[in-house]
């Protein structure tokens, strides 16, 4: 067999130890390394400000930087020619992203919960956000298209797009059709520490958004852990693919589903589970034959060597497999996919049936494709209209209803020891 790819497991055969090491995160290696690595970027900034940025930017994406931000001349006389069919995709995908991520706007809410009390609950833009855009020799331009529109639907009035060196024109022009006036031109850790801290050019922001690489999702969790630091939306890190196949899968579509989602980063994984023992063997010959004919090699390679095929003993058993993982992506390519979603407890993003490669969510379904890694599926969600949003509560009570309640509130007050709670209950009501 084939060296590139590991052998196929057999599920019920493996022991405990080996199966949690099989559904391991291959960042899990790197980790102590990398956490070191990235707080020393994040101290310099802190200290160094612009200083550390821009050494920062010499090493890593070995560009000069003169100014941080693009000038508002370059971007409000942006000319450069943007091919039609470029143009007419990046308007589609952001047509069908506006569709969807308008129909997840909520309703404020606002009740009476007993007579003369009054409950509300209304909901307001996080004021300024910093949408971290992956990339360099490759932007990821369809991610600052799943940034934007959710936080211009939210309306948040600050906006920065935080992306490496040098800015490609597509970004540009996204920014210029979404209307946002702010890009800053840096990259990994050292973009996420400007957007978290500030320096004396660059503005801090409330909430960091967007996917990266290993250093970006690092550097996003440590700034996040910080109190003088900022939230984050969730550790959105390389991608991640499980599928699951049944023996009417269509083998090619999935070695090429599987494929697709390797190409990202080094760091990127992919499971195919699978009951059907013949299927295995034959998508196993198909990622070989597919793979030879990219060019694109580098990456997945190495993505090979912490992915995995492996045999389960019915489709239940892929399931419970899949929960335990919580991928990023997950592929039904099984018969009447739809009628499984029940037993899918935890995934980012899912894709029924031959016919919806995980490469169209990338880019116009119109779902958002900005999703939870590291298994954090488990808790976390895609990508939506209200990471951009916060609520704030509301609460009023007539003069009677205070009456009424008082001898509640002052007896739980009390029980809890907190005499000045009492007094301000009793002021109002006793003593009135
Ligand atoms: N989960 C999601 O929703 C989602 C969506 C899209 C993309 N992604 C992921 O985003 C990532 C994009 O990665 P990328 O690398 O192309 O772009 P990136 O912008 O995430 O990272 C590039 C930056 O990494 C920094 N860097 C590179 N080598 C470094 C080193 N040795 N030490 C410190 N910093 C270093 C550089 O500053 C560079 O600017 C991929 O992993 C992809 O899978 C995830
Ligand atoms: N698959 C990525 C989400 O994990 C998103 C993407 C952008 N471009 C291509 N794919
Ligand atoms: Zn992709």
């Amino acid at each position: 067999m084939n060296k590139l790819l590991n052998t196929i497991m057999i599920w019920e055969s493996l022991s405990q130890n080996k199966k949690k090491k099989i559904l391991e995160r291959p960042i899990l290696s790197q980790q102590k390394n990398l956490k070191k690595n990235v707080s020393k970027i994040l101290k310099d900034v802190l200290e160094n400000g612009d200083f550390a940025l821009k050494k920062y930017t010499k090493k890593f994406d070995n560009v000069q930087l003169k100014n941080f931000y693009v000038s508002k001349d370059k971007l409000e006389n942006f000319t450069q020619k943007i091919d039609s069919k470029l143009k007419q995709s990046i308007l589609l995908s952001k047509k069908n992203l506006e569709i969807f991520h308008q129909a997840q706007k909520q309703k404020d809410i606002d009740v009476i919960t007993y007579p003369g009390v009054r409950c509300q609950r209304i909901t307001l833009p996080i004021q300024s956000v910093g949408l971290y855009v992956p990339g360099n020799k490759f932007p990821l331009i369809s991610t600052a298209l799943m940034l934007s529109v959710p936080a211009i639907l939210s309306g948040c009035s600050d906006i920065t797009i935080c992306t490496p060196p040098p800015v490609s024109a597509e970004i540009l022009y996204i920014a210029k059709i979404c209307k946002i006036k702010k890009i800053l031109q840096l990259g990994g850790a050292q973009g996420i520490a400007a957007l978290a801290f500030g320096t004396t050019s660059i503005q801090k922001v409330n909430k960091i958004f967007g996917p990266g690489n290993m250093y970006v999702t690092e550097a996003k969790l440590q700034v996040s852990q910080k109190i003088s630091g900022v939230s984050i939306d969730m550790l959105a890190g390389p991608t991640e693919v499980l599928i699951i196949a049944d023996e009417f899968s269509n083998v090619s579509y999935i070695a090429s589903d599987l494929l697709a989602q390797s190409e990202h980063d080094k760091n990127s994984q992919f499971f195919l589970l699978t009951p059907s023992l013949k299927i295995a063997e034959l998508i196993q010959l198909e990622i070989i034959q597919q793979f030879e004919k990219l060019e694109n090699k580098k990456n997945i390679k190495k993505v090979f060597t912490h992915s995995y095929i492996i045999l389960t003993k019915n489709l239940f058993e892929c399931f419970k497999i899949s929960n335990q993982y919580s991928p990023e992506h997950l592929i039904l390519h099984i018969k009447n996919s739809r009628d499984w979603i029940p037993e899918i407890k935890n995934a980012g993003s899912v894709f029924l049936g031959s016919w919806t490669p995980e490469a169209a969510g990338d880019y116009v379904t119109g779902a958002n494709h900005v999703l939870p890694t590291y298994g954090s599926s488990k808790t976390y969600s895609s990508l939506g209209l209200s990471d951009f949003q916060k609520h704030i509560i509301i609460q009023e009570i007539q003069k009677n209803s205070l009456n009424e309640l008082s001898s509640y509130i002052t007896t739980l007050s009390n029980l809890e020891g907190m005499e000045a709670h009492t007094h301000s209950v009793n002021i109002r009501t006793l003593l009135a």
